[in-house]
């Protein structure tokens, strides 16, 4: 007997990163080939028709793990009963912007859809905030939903610059990805986020070395290395004159097979969650951190005690600081929008 259909909803569905992200769901990629899946795909008025042409391509691709397609352009009905949530609409940033540029624009969005997770759906929904700015856009998410769903169920996306850190340290040491583990981004999902491989690990032959030692280059790993990955997304706009949607789709992907099935033993991921305190992070600040999480409880942990140097803690500070900055803004601009 099959088990009971995962109900997964996809916002910003008829733009780019949705268009990306449908199909993973859709055909076994997160949740398993065996596992049943109803997607439910929102998006605004304006988009409806193309909303229909995802459905209508949806159908064509013969999936049998997918169940059931609704799209919806309404909150209420997007929201309900929902078991995974990936929030992704939202306004993208154009050359020249900062993602928290998009701050005024976007968060009221996110107020409005932590009030309809907190109405409509389960206590036990697993949220993922794609739609810029990330962390912020979460924490507004999480505390609109409060009381109904716990804050340890919403997290923003740093999956996306996990895997560009293990793609350049992959490229540097002429190692494959699978080769290089446990890279960290810790902060925001912006251009303070601090990549870090001090406690990354690289496969070379059948010996395990450490990353600074496998790359041998410390000038690359404190400074281009770092910019690399702070400025990607940036570079990516100004030669698409799109942002990232391919990667970023498959990043949420990878971000929620890991927190639906756990993380590897031995092995950490990215994530921005609530911070519980620990290496110094204010209370509920939305930071990205090491995690290992249990796929049996689906609960992820923080990874404790990892030493952090002076360049570290230099790092971590100046991405803290924009993190509280942006909350601070951001509960301004809600209690400004009256929805
Ligand atoms: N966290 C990360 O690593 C990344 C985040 N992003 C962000 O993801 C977001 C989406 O990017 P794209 O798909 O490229 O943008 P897009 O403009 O192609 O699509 C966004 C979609 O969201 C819809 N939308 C807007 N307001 C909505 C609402 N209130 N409810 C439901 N749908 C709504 C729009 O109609 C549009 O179809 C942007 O904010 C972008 O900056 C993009 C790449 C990586
Ligand atoms: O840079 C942007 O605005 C889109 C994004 O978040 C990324 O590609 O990391």
């Amino acid at each position: 007997m099959s088990p009971a259909p995962i109900r997964a909803l996809v916002t910003g569905a008829a733009g780019q990163i949705g268009y990306s992200i449908v199909i993973r769901i859709a055909d076994g990629t997160v949740f398993g080939k065996d596992q049943p899946v109803e997607l439910v795909l929102l998006d605004i008025p304006q988009c409806v028709a193309s909303l229909e042409g995802v459905v209508l391509e949806l159908q064509d691709c013969a999936l049998p793990t997918l169940v059931g397609v609704e799209a919806v352009t309404n909150e209420k009905d997007a929201f309900q009963n929902i078991d995974y949530a990936f929030l992704v609409g939202a306004m993208p940033r154009r050359e020249g912007m900062e993602r928290k540029d998009l701050l005024a624009a976007n968060v009221k969005i996110f107020k409005s859809q932590g009030k309809a997770l907190a109405e409509f759906s389960k206590p036990t929904t697993k949220v993922i905030v794609v739609g810029n700015p990330a962390n912020t856009n979460a924490f507004i998410c999480a505390k609109y939903a409060a009381g109904k769903i716990p804050a340890s169920n919403f997290s923003a996306m740093t999956r996306l610059d996990h895997n560009r850190a293990l793609a350049q340290v992959a490229l540097k040491t002429g190692t494959t990805i699978g080769d290089v583990k446990n890279v960290i981004i810790w902060g925001n999902h912006s251009g303070t986020q601090f990549p870090d491989v001090k406690h990354a690990t690289i496969n070379k032959g059948s010996n395990t070395v450490d990353a600074y030692t496998a790359i041998n280059d410390t000038n690359w790993i404190q400074s281009g290395f770092i910019s690399t990955v702070q400025k990607r997304g940036a570079v990516i706009i100004e030669k698409r004159k799109l942002s990232s949607a391919m990667s970023a789709a498959k990043a949420a992907c990878d971000h929620i097979h890991d927190w639906h099935f756990g993380t590897k033993p031995g092995e950490w991921v990215s994530m921005a969650i609530p911070s519980d305190g620990s290496y110094g992070i204010p209370k509920g600040l939305i930071f990205s951190f090491p995690v290992t999480i249990d796929g049996a409880t689906k609960e992820w942990k923080i990874v404790k005690d990892l030493p952090l140097d002076d360049f570290a803690k230099e790092k971590i500070q100046i991405t803290t600081k924009e993190l509280e900055e942006e909350r601070d803004d951001a509960l301004k601009a809600c209690d400004e929008a009256n929805i």
